[in-house]
Formats: structure tokens, C-alpha cells, sequence
């Protein structure tokens, strides 16, 4: 059930508009991860819907109540949304337990009782039960980062709203503590906007995501439907690694430099019924993992029967499972290998010169100069040629 909706928004800086016909359908419950380059005004999307923006045209209801319309501006304290910003924002005169407290009524002696428990009970849930005597300074960002989401989840908001919450922690403090956030949103059934500009964020966390270009909208889905069919290459190589080659529509296929490929056309290429016709030229466009490498067997030999340095590349060593089957194969020859731990990606040159790369699990990787075969583990995209 769509909770927040966002109908043609357009909002503007004075003269300059930097949001045009924003839409965007949140579902109760759900974590919608905003992702695209900066200043594309995934920032002022945020602030509109907290209300500390103005929108020049559009709609914004959560659940019944109609927030922002024309003539309709409700104040961000009615709104019923917490927030949750980049740094941390704490009040640095307050303990960490009046922070968690900050929005919670505490006039009448129930209020007060209530508050204190709560605010012990988000102590507990953002793991620092025993912190909330502290003084902000005494945190470090992680830390501060979990006060500033108890202290936004404290009086049970209709939406959290989460501006790049884990830009300024260090990379492995980061992805502990998204995984942890994102697991304490689902738990609390939040329905949670986030914006970001890092596209790992954005899968790993995300029930959907929205990809924002140049103040508009340019594809929503699940993680896997925008990492698999991006609707533009833009949006292809915004959220991922890309392997892109010119070539001709042929009948499902693409004929390419990694000969005929099967394909999948996308919107855009001229064509009748969406069907792309025979000649038409298209962009091809491949994830790196979509490529698979099996050693270059030319004939067949008993590996004893050979000396331990003629020996070709041990399958074990090129991460072959089951191979494909029904694809073409290609050989290639490794140039470089750009290694990267858990997996690597390999750098292939074609015959005819052209370089692509795969991306390869680590303990199976070949080595620079071997030979190997190229086959495609899924249909391609074929894109229009921009
Ligand atoms: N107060 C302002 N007055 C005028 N223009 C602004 C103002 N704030 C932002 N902008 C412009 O609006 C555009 C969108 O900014 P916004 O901060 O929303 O982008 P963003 O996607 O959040 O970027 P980042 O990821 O760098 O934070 C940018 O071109 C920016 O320069």
C-alpha cells in the first residue's frame, strides 16, 4: 500500500528550478533509497517533503493527510517526520538521553514517565544502553550517528527521512552501520526515505530505489531491476560497472565484437512493436559479471601427459562451474587485472583490438597474457546509439 505519495513536484531557488515533475509512490513500510550524482537535488527533494522548502507545484500526502499542496504548506513540526542528518546534528548542550528526548512531550507526569522510557528503549535499540548520561562530545561518529536516529525514531514519525546519514564515517564503520540501520527501519516497520550518492548504499540497503538525474526522476524499482535493465546507459553506468560495445540488431542478437550476442532491446531503439529492425545500430551494454572465462582448450591432452609448465590454465583457476551453455565463445587474452579482493576485474583484449573487462571471484582468477574464453551468461541490452 503506497503510504507517501509524491505527485508532480517542481521546486525552485528563486528563479532556478532545480525539481521538475518529481513523482514518487512510497510503499508503507518500505526503505526507498534516492541515488544520483551530486547536486542533482536529491537534497531538496528531502527538504520539500520535511516541509523546509517550499514547492512551487505539486502534491506530497503521507498516509491521509495532504502535507504540501497549492495553498497547502504544512510546518515541518506537523508533518510528522524525522529527520536524520549527515553529521549527526546533536544538541550539544544536552545529554545523550535529552537528545533521544528532544521531541517528546514531557509536560503532565505520564508524559514524563513515558519519555524516560523510551528514551531507555532506543538507547537499547541504537546499542548504547549505557550512554545516556553522556555528552555528545564524548561519542564518536558512529555513535553520534545511532543518537541522531534514535532521537528521529523517538516519537514514532509516519516517515524518516535520511539525508547521506553515513557520508562522513569512515568506509567500514559505514557499511556495519548501514546494514544495522537498515535492519532496525524493517524492524520498526519505518517507512523510510533515504537519499544517496553512492549506488552500493543504494542496493544493499534499499527496497526500492529511485534514480534522480538533473532534478527529475529517471527510473524507479527494486535494486536488482535498476541494476539489471537500467532504462538509459547513463543510468547504466551510474549505478554500476558497464561493459559497452557498438553493434547491429540481427534477429535477437547483436552482432559485436564479441560476435553475435543474444540481446535484449531497450526503450528507445527504433524498431516496430519494440522490436529493433534487422541492422539497426545499437549500443550493447553488459554488466562485467555477466562474462564468463573458461580456459582457451584447443585440443584435447591428458594434463599428466604434459610438463607442469605447459600445462593451460587450470579450470579451477578461472571460476568454471558449469559453463554456459549455448552462447558464443570467444577467445580472448588477458591484459591486466585490477584486483580488488573478494573479486577482481579482469581486462580482456578481442581480437579485433577492443578491450572489455569481466569481473571475476578472486581465488579463481586467471593470470596477465593467459588466453581464455569468453561466453555470456545472460542476455545483453541493447540500447539507442546516443
Ligand atoms: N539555497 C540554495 N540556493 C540556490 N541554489 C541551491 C541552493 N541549495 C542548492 N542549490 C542548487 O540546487 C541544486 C540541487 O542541490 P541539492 O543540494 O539538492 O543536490 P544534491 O543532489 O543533494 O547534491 P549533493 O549530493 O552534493 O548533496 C544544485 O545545483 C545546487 O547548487
Amino acid at each position: 500500500m503506497t503510504w507517501v505519495t509524491v505527485e508532480g513536484l517542481r521546486v525552485s531557488y528563486g528563479e532556478t528550478g532545480v525539481l521538475e515533475n518529481v513523482n514518487l509512490g512510497i510503499p508503507r513500510g518500505s526503505l526507498v533509497a534516492v541515488l544520483g550524482p551530486s547536486g542533482c537535488g536529491k537534497t531538496t527533494l528531502l527538504r520539500a517533503v520535511a516541509g523546509l522548502l517550499p514547492a512551487s507545484a505539486g502534491t506530497i500526502t503521507v498516509g491521509d493527510r495532504v502535507v504540501s499542496a497549492p495553498g497547502v504548506q504544512l510546518a515541518p513540526e506537523k508533518r510528522g517526520m524525522g529527520w536524520v542528518p549527515q553529521d549527526a546534528s546533536l544538541f550539544p548542550h544536552l545529554t545523550v538521553g535529552e537528545n533521544i528526548g528532544f521531541g517528546l512531550p514531557h509536560g503532565t507526569r505520564a508524559e514524563r514517565v513515558a519519555r524516560s522510557a523510551r528514551i531507555t528503549e532506543l538507547a537499547e535499540l541504537v546499542g548504547l544502553p549505557g550512554f545516556v548520561d553522556r555528552a555528545p562530545s564524548q561519542l564518536s561518529g558512529g555513535q553520534a550517528q545511532r543518537v541522531s536516529l534514535a532521537r528521529a525514531l523517538a516519537p514514532r514519525p509516519d516517515l524518516m527521512l535520511l539525508d547521506e546519514p553515513f557520508a562522513a564515517l569512515d568506509p567500514l564503520l559505514r557499511s556495519a552501520l548501514r546494514s544495522e540501520v537498515a535492519a532496525l527501519l524493517h524492524d520498526q516497520k519505518s517507512t523510510s526515505l533515504l537519499v544517496t550518492h553512492d549506488q552500493e548504499e543504494a542496493l544493499s540497503l534499499a527496497d526500492y530505489v529511485a534514480v534522480m538525474r538533473g532534478g527529475r526522476l529517471l527510473q524507479w524499482g527494486t535494486p536488482a531491476e535498476v541494476y539489471e535493465h537500467p532504462v538509459s546507459l547513463w543510468a547504466a553506468a551510474f549505478v554500476g560497472d558497464t561493459v559497452e560495445l557498438d553493434g547491429c540488431w540481427s534477429d535477437g542478437r547483436v552482432d559485436c565484437a564479441l560476435g553475435p550476442v543474444e540481446a535484449v532491446s531497450v526503450d528507445g531503439v527504433p524498431g516496430v512493436d519494440g522490436t529493433p529492425a534487422d541492422g539497426t545500430a545499437v549500443r550493447l551494454m553488459l554488466r562485467p559479471e555477466w562474462i564468463h572465462l573458461s580456459p582457451a582448450i584447443t585440443r584435447v591432452v591428458s594434463p599428466a601427459a604434459l610438463p607442469a609448465s605447459s600445462r593451460a590454465v587450470a579450470p579451477h583457476r578461472l571460476g568454471l562451474g558449469v559453463e554456459p551453455s549455448g552462447t558464443e565463445r570467444i577467445t580472448a587474452t588477458v591484459v591486466s587485472i585490477a584486483y580488488g579482493g573478494h573479486d577482481a576485474l579482469v581486462s580482456l583484449e578481442l581480437l579485433g583490438g577492443a578491450v572489455i573487462r569481466a569481473r571475476v571471484a578472486a581465488p579463481d582468477l586467471p593470470k596477465r597474457g593467459d588466453r581464455v574464453r569468453v561466453s555470456i551468461r545472460r542476455p545483453a541490452l541493447a540500447y539507442p546509439v546516443e
